[in-house]
């Protein structure tokens, strides 16, 4: 597995939006055997009316994927022509570029199929296949990242937390979880699992199903990574930001419940107080939500660079300048800034509130980045010119 933490470039700001028509592209990852392939013959097998190119990507070849793979789609056998296979390695580092060439290729039948999904090995970061749809122009232009769907086992997640880094990525990288296998657990294990996932990523929504059946429109078409006409994007990410007012860590083990044996108290916020929810004491990932009442300069922005600690960024920014409300989008080192067409209500606070979520994260350094990016007109202390910027947001 490749370690993000330890190789992360320098920030490589993306302005450019897809161009129009653009496909979405999904990314389906979790850990193995949560219940990826049965989400996506859930999917396949669906009246949706799309033509879905599907890529898989396997450990080795001692399995058939055709035969994991439902054949039939909804309006015949298009299936076969659009299945994809990368093999012998994972897309998130040895196969990184056989997905470029896997995605170049079907690019070229464009025509017979209008959506893709990646189905990621079980013990993949998706953090790398997502930036693969911002560092490449081509696929830039044609491809729209449209979610990262992360399928949990409820079963077994608790302990694969603390045995899997990976684990932990593939909830902090996730727009939504299916937090699958709910037919193996409790109602109450399946509300403490909740509550500990929301500690790792508070700006993902969360779904409980049984063998992965959902609304197709909570899966298929999310736009999460670019606003679209609508608010949409600004508002649930200006919810995400609130639920996330301050860090949460849980207790790890699968069956415990928490109280005093695990030998924490409640988890301590940044500021020292109490957050009054249980313990934890393995992943190290968590979230956490900044608010600035300040608007935000954008060229300081796009001047700061990510912590490597930071696996995602979601927010809404008060630009200055604008009337418009902006969403910030970030994966590892790459970040997007989107304005909507959303405008700020004359009676509406004009709070720029921005999600964090990564492992080990400097609550403080974070925000003294941030805050280096708020606008010499805000009359702030620390705004003004780039030398003034911390390199750290
Ligand atoms: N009991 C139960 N079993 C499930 C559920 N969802 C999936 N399974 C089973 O879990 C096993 C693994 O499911 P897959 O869909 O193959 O999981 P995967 O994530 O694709 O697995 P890998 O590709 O090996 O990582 C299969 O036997 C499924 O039938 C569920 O909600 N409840």
């Amino acid at each position: 597995m490749s370690d993000d933490e330890d190789e992360a470039p320098c920030l490589v700001p993306v302005p450019s939006a897809p161009g129009a028509g653009a496909v979405p592209v999904t990314i389906l990852t979790g850990f193995l055997g949560s219940g990826k392939t049965t989400l996506l013959n859930y999917v396949l097998t669906q009246d949706h009316g799309k033509r879905i190119a599907v890529i898989e990507n396997e450990f080795g070849d001692s399995m058939d994927i055709e035969q994991l793979i439902a054949k039939d789609g909804m309006d015949g056998s298009v299936l076969a022509d659009n299945l994809f296979e990368l093999r012998n390695g994972c897309i998130c580092c040895t196969v990184k570029d056989d997905l470029v060439t896997t995605l170049e290729t079907l690019l070229q039948q464009r025509s017979k199929f209008d959506y893709i999904i990646i189905e990621t090995t079980g013990l993949a970061n998706p953090g790398p296949v997502a930036a693969c749809f911002w560092l490449d122009d081509a696929l830039e232009s044609a491809l729209r990242l449209d979610a990262i769907i992360t399928v949990v086992d409820a079963k077994n997640i608790a302990r694969y937390l603390d045995e899997s880094r990976e684990a932990a990525l593939q909830i902090a990288f996730a727009d939504r979880l299916l937090l699958n296998k709910s037919d193996l657990v409790s109602a109450a294990r399946v509300a403490a699992l909740s509550s500990r996932l929301r500690g790792i990523n508070a700006a993902c929504d969360i779904e409980v199903t049984h063998r992965c059946a959902i609304d197709l429109d909570k899966v298929l078409d999310l736009r999460c990574f670019h606003a679209d006409s609508t608010a949409a994007a600004a508002t649930s990410a200006a919810a995400a930001a609130a639920a996330a007012a301050a860090p949460v860590e849980l207790c790890s083990d699968a069956e415990h419940e928490h109280g005093d044996s695990c030998g924490h108290g409640a988890a301590q916020s940044s500021s020292g107080s109490s957050s009054g929810a249980p313990c934890v004491h393995t992943s190290g990932v968590s979230t956490f939500a900044i608010t600035l009442t300040e608007a935000v300069d954008l060229v300081a922005l796009d001047a700061s660079r990510p912590h490597r600690t930071v696996y995602r960024i979601k927010g809404v920014l008060a630009v200055a300048g604008s009337d418009k409300k902006y969403v910030l989008q970030g994966v590892h080192d790459l970040f997007d800034v989107t304005e909507t067409t959303a405008a700020w209500e004359p009676d509406e606070p004009r709070l720029s509130k921005v999600v964090f979520i990564g492992r080990g994260l400097d609550r403080g350094k974070l925000e003294e980045g941030l805050r280096g990016c708020v606008a010499a007109a805000s009359g702030s202390p620390q705004s003004g010119t780039k030398s003034d910027l911390p390199d750290r947001l």
